[in-house]
């Protein structure tokens, strides 16, 4: 059985992350009886807030794939040290929307920068620090975008607008993670109703927790 005081939840543009985080917030304090904090990446600390909006700001020309890679990894850093380390530290679940994973698969499989590489860069921001327990919420990306175009206009961001190829390609990176870290990594199939995607995400939970 894994640890489960540090989660994160990943996936494709319109997976359901933000959605589902919501919904198993009071099912994941009454089930551990500890405080749950949600946190998200980028951002999750004022200085990581402020690199989220640099980050999804449109420029021409448009950033450089290594500063995009190395501004996450400053922010993941400040939100390590500010936010989920002392709430770890405070006895707190700790429950982000994205992590490490999202830079591996958006910056080293979409922009292909390599997954390698992009490990390295963020071995300085998080000295080993990973999730107990990653939830990864699987869907064609065709249909992810659709969600988010069709019901989420006014935050359509930098990253939402690449290419279809670039979003296929993040997925399959998720995909590869999956098939490398399977104890940690817990895929979820998202193309289904939300209710059954949060049934599945809490049987995961209860199986998990000691
Ligand atoms: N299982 C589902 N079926 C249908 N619609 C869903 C489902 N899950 C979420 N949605 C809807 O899809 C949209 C995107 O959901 P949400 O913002 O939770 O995704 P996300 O993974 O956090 O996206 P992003 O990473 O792009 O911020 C929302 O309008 C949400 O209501
Ligand atoms: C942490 C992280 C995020 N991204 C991208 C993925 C999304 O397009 C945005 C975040 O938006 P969301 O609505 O809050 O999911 O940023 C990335 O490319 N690399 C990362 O490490």
């Amino acid at each position: 059985m894994t640890k489960m005081q540090f989660l994160s939840f990943e996936g494709p543009e319109g997976a359901g992350k933000t959605t589902v985080i919501q919904a198993i917030q009071p099912f994941l304090a009454e089930l551990t009886g500890q405080e749950v904090l949600l946190t998200r990446e980028p951002g999750g600390s004022q200085v990581a807030e402020g690199i989220r909006s640099i980050l999804q700001t449109k420029t021409t020309p448009a950033m450089d794939g290594w500063t995009e890679a190395l501004l996450l990894a400053a922010s993941r850093r400040e939100h390590l040290v500010q936010t989920i380390q002392p709430a770890l530290a405070a006895g707190k679940v700790v429950l982000s929307d994205r992590y490490l994973d999202s830079s591996l698969a958006y910056q080293g499989g979409g922009r292909g920068l390599g997954m390698d590489k992009v490990r390295a860069l963020n071995e300085f921001a998080i000295q080993g620090r990973m999730p107990d327990l990653t939830i990864y919420l699987d869907l064609p990306v065709e249909i992810g975008l659709q969600r988010i175009f069709e019901n989420r206009q006014d935050k359509i961001d930098r990253l939402d607008e690449e290419a279809l190829s670039f979003h296929q390609q993040v997925r399959r990176t998720y995909l590869e993670l999956v098939d490398e870290q399977p104890q940690r990594i817990k895929l979820v199939d998202a193309n289904q109703d939300l209710d059954r995607v949060i049934a599945q995400v809490q049987e995961i939970l209860q199986t998990h927790w000691r």
